[in-house]
C-alpha cells in the first residue's frame, strides 16, 4: 500500500470539488480498485491517475498530485479546471502521457517542458492557454503525439524537430509566421485555424505526410458510410466509435454556432462537446457504475479506435481502445423498445449485478439517437469464437478442462443472475457468443437483461433460433426456464463443437438439440462428442454426465427443465463424483442424475453407450 501517495490523493481529492463520486475510500487500499487509480505490478506506488469528466471544478490544488513522484500516466481531461497550468505537475518528472485537453487552463504554457524527458503524448488542447509556445518543447525526444489545438497561443511555431513526433496539432490557434521546414510532413490540417503559411520555405508544397492523420479527422465519414462497412462485416481498425455520436454532437454544435458569434469555431465544438461529455447534462452522458476503475467520457469514445466485433440481434459491437490504451467493448444498440426511464431502470439493475462470473456492466449513455453500453473487452473472445474460429490447420483445440470450466462458470453466472431482483431476473439470450472466460478461465456470462428492452416482434435469425426455447416465440416471452434451455443448447455445443444450427450432409440443415436426441435414442451416444475430445484419456463419464445435464435442460415442456441452481450442482457433481467412487458407464442411464430427473418421454431410457 502506497501510503505517501494514497495521501497526496486525498489531499488532492478533498480541495477541489468535484460533481462525480469516487470510491477513495481511506479504509480501501488506493491499489484496489479507487476508481481512475492504477499502481505498480507490487503496488508499491500509484503510477496512473485517469479522472476524465468526474466534474473537477476550480485550480489543482498546491503540493498534492506533484507528490506522484512514480506517476506515469495524468488524465485530467474534460472537467472544469481554471487557473494557470499547474505548477504542482512540474514536479511529476516520470509522466509518459499528460491529458488535461478540454478545460479551462489559462495563461501562458510553463517554460520549461524538459523536466518531462520521458512524455510520449501531451495533450493540452482546447484549453484558453496563450502566450507563445515553448522552444523547449523540442527537448521531448520521446514525444509521440502533441495536441495544442484550440487555444489561444500565439507568435511564431518553433521548429519542433522531434522525430518521434508521429501527430502534431496546433490547429486554432492565434499562431502566424512560417512552419518550420521540419514539421511540414505533417498534414495542412495540424495547422488550420492560424494565421501561418508555408511560403519561404524549401518546399514550396506541403510534401505527402508519413504522420498519422490525428483520428477525430475521421469524423468527416457519414454515418451510412460507417453502417455500410459495418454490415460488411469488416474487421479493420476504424475509427467509429466518433461516428455513433456524431449527431448528436452536430445537432448540438450547430444550434451553438446559430446561437453565438464567436469566431473560432472549435471552441464552439468543444463546449457542445463538454455538454455532452460532462456531467452538467443529465440527459446525455456516460453513466458508470459504482466501483468501476474505469474513467472514461464521451469525449474519449470519440477519438477511439474502434473495430468491428460483430453484428448481433441486439445492434453491433466495437472493440474500442481509448488513448491511455483502455480497451473496451461498446454495444451500440438498435431498436430499443423502451423509453428512457424503464431503460435506465434495466442498466441499474444490470450494472448493479456483480459475480465473477457475470460480466460487469460498466457503463451506458442513452440520447433519444444513440444509446451505448460498455463492458470490459475480454481478448480472448467468446465461447463461440474459441469453439468455431479456426476449424483449420491453425485451430488451437478447446481442452475439456477448461470446457468443464466454461459449463461451471456459465452456469453459476446465470445462477446468480436468476437470484436477482427477488428471484426473477431473466438474462434473456444465453448463446456461445455471450459466454467469455474470466480472469481464472472459468466461464463468465455477458448481455443479461438486454432481450427485454428490445423490439418484441423481430424475427430470430437462424443463428439466435438455434438457442431459443420452443415455447419463445418473441422476447417477450423469455423466462427462467427459457435461460435453462439456452444453456443447455451451450453445453450441448460444448459437447459437440457443432453450432446449435448448422449444416450436415451438404444443404441439411440440422438442429443440434434434435440431432442430439435423436443419436442418443440410436444408442450411438459416441458420435455426439466433439472429435477434438476424442484425444484425452477418461473423460468419457465427465462428457457423458455433462450430455445428461444438458438434455435436461432442453426438455420441450418448461415445468419439466432444471432450475438453474440444480444445474450449478450438477455440473459440479460431475468433478465432485469423478474424485469419489462412481458408477461404472455401462450401468449408469439417462434417468441417473443425482438431482434432477428428467422425464423419459423427452429423451429416452436408454442408457448411454459410448
Ligand atoms: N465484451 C466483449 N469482449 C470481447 N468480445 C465481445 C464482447 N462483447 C461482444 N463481443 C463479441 O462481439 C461480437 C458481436 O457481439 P454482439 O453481442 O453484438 O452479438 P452476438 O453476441 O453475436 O449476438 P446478440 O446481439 O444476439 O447477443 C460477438 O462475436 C461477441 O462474442
Amino acid at each position: 500500500e502506497p501510503v505517501e501517495d494514497k495521501r497526496a490523493l486525498l489531499d488532492f481529492i478533498d480541495n477541489i470539488y468535484h460533481s462525480r463520486n469516487l470510491n477513495w475510500d481511506e479504509a480501501t487500499s488506493v491499489c484496489s480498485g479507487w476508481t481512475g487509480i492504477t499502481c505498480n505490478s507490487d503496488n508499491s506506488r500509484v503510477i496512473a491517475v485517469r479522472l476524465p469528466a468526474i466534474g473537477l471544478k476550480g485550480r489543482i490544488p498546491m503540493n498534492t498530485l506533484g507528490r506522484l513522484s512514480e506517476l506515469q500516466i495524468l488524465s485530467l481531461r474534460s472537467n472544469g479546471i481554471s487557473g494557470p497550468f499547474p505548477p504542482d505537475l512540474l514536479n511529476l518528472g516520470n509522466l509518459t502521457g499528460l491529458f488535461l485537453q478540454l478545460n479551462h487552463l489559462e495563461g501562458p504554457l510553463p517554460l520549461d517542458f524538459s523536466v518531462w524527458k520521458n512524455l510520449t503524448l501531451l495533450n493540452l488542447s482546447d484549453n484558453e492557454f496563450n502566450g507563445s509556445i515553448p522552444l523547449s518543447i523540442s527537448n521531448l525526444t520521446h514525444l509521440t503525439s502533441l495536441n495544442l489545438a484550440n487555444n489561444w497561443l500565439s507568435g511564431d511555431i518553433p521548429d519542433l524537430d522531434i522525430p518521434s513526433m508521429k501527430l502534431l496539432n496546433l490547429s486554432n490557434n492565434n499562431l502566424t509566421g512560417v512552419i518550420p521546414q521540419s514539421l511540414l510532413r505533417f498534414p495542412s490540417s495540424s495547422f488550420s485555424g492560424n494565421n501561418v503559411s508555408q511560403e519561404n520555405s524549401l518546399s514550396p508544397v506541403m510534401s505527402p505526410s508519413p504522420a498519422i492523420e490525428p483520428k477525430h479527422h475521421t469524423l468527416r465519414f457519414s454515418e451510412s458510410a460507417i453502417l455500410g462497412i459495418t454490415v460488411g462485416g469488416c474487421a479493420v481498425v476504424f475509427t467509429v466509435i466518433s461516428l455513433l455520436l456524431i449527431f448528436t454532437y452536430k445537432k448540438e454544435g450547430e444550434d451553438d454556432r446559430k446561437t453565438t458569434g464567436n469566431k473560432k469555431p472549435g471552441k464552439q465544438e468543444r463546449s457542445s462537446k463538454n455538454m455532452v461529455s460532462g456531467n452538467q447534462d443529465a440527459n446525455s452522458r456516460l453513466t458508470f457504475f459504482e466501483g468501476c476503475a474505469l474513467a472514461f467520457d464521451l469525449e474519449d469514445l470519440l477519438r477511439a479506435s474502434a473495430e468491428v466485433l460483430g453484428k448481433g440481434t441486439f445492434g453491433t459491437t466495437y472493440k474500442a481502445a481509448l488513448e491511455d490504451a483502455t480497451v473496451v467493448a461498446v454495444k451500440r444498440l438498435k431498436e430499443v423498445f423502451v423509453g428512457r426511464k424503464d431503460f435506465e431502470r434495466q442498466m441499474e439493475t444490470v450494472g448493479n449485478i456483480r459475480h465473477e462470473n457475470v460480466a460487469p456492466l460498466r457503463a451506458y449513455y442513452y440520447s433519444k439517437d444513440e444509446k451505448l453500453i460498455v463492458y470490459d473487452y475480454f481478448d480472448q473472445g467468446s465461447l463461440s469464437s474459441l469453439l468455431h474460429a479456426n476449424r483449420g490447420e491453425k485451430r488451437v483445440p478447446l481442452d475439456w478442462e477448461i470446457r468443464l470450466q466454461i459449463a461451471t462458470g456459465a452456469a453459476r453466472g446465470i445462477a446468480y443472475i436468476h437470484s436477482q431482483s427477488g428471484g426473477k431476473f431473466v438474462h434473456g439470450d444465453i448463446k456461445a457468443s455471450n459466454i467469455f472466460l474470466n480472469s481464472q478461465q472459468y466461464g463468465c456470462v455477458s448481455d443479461l437483461g438486454l432481450a427485454i428492452l428490445m423490439n418484441p416482434i423481430s424475427p430470430p435469425v437462424m443463428r439466435v433460433a438455434g438457442y431459443r426455447a420452443p415455447e419463445v416465440t418473441n422476447t417477450k416471452k423469455v423466462s427462467q426456464a427459457s435461460d435453462v434451455y439456452s444453456f443447455g443448447v451451450v453445453l450441448l455445443e460444448l459437447l459437440t463443437g457443432k453450432s446449435p444450427v448448422h449444416i450436415s450432409r451438404g444443404e441439411e440443415v440440422t438442429h443440434l438439440v434434435r440431432w442430439v436426441n435423436s443419436v442418443v435414442r440410436e444408442e450411438w451416444t459416441g458420435e455426439v462428442f466433439d472429435a477434438e475430445l476424442l484425444i484425452y484419456p477418461n473423460i468419457e463419464e465427465e462428457m457423458v454426465s455433462l450430455l445428461q445435464i444438458g438434455l435436461s435442460c432442453v426438455a420441450r415442456m418448461p415445468e419439466e427443465r432444471p432450475r438453474m441452481v440444480d444445474v450449478v450442482s450438477m455440473v459440479e457433481d460431475i468433478r465432485n463424483m469423478n474424485r469419489g467412487s462412481s458408477p461404472s458407464l455401462e450401468t449408469r442411464s439417462l434417468g441417473s442424475t443425482p438431482t434432477f430427473t428428467p422425464k423419459v418421454d423427452d429423451i429416452g431410457s436408454s442408457s448411454l453407450h459410448i
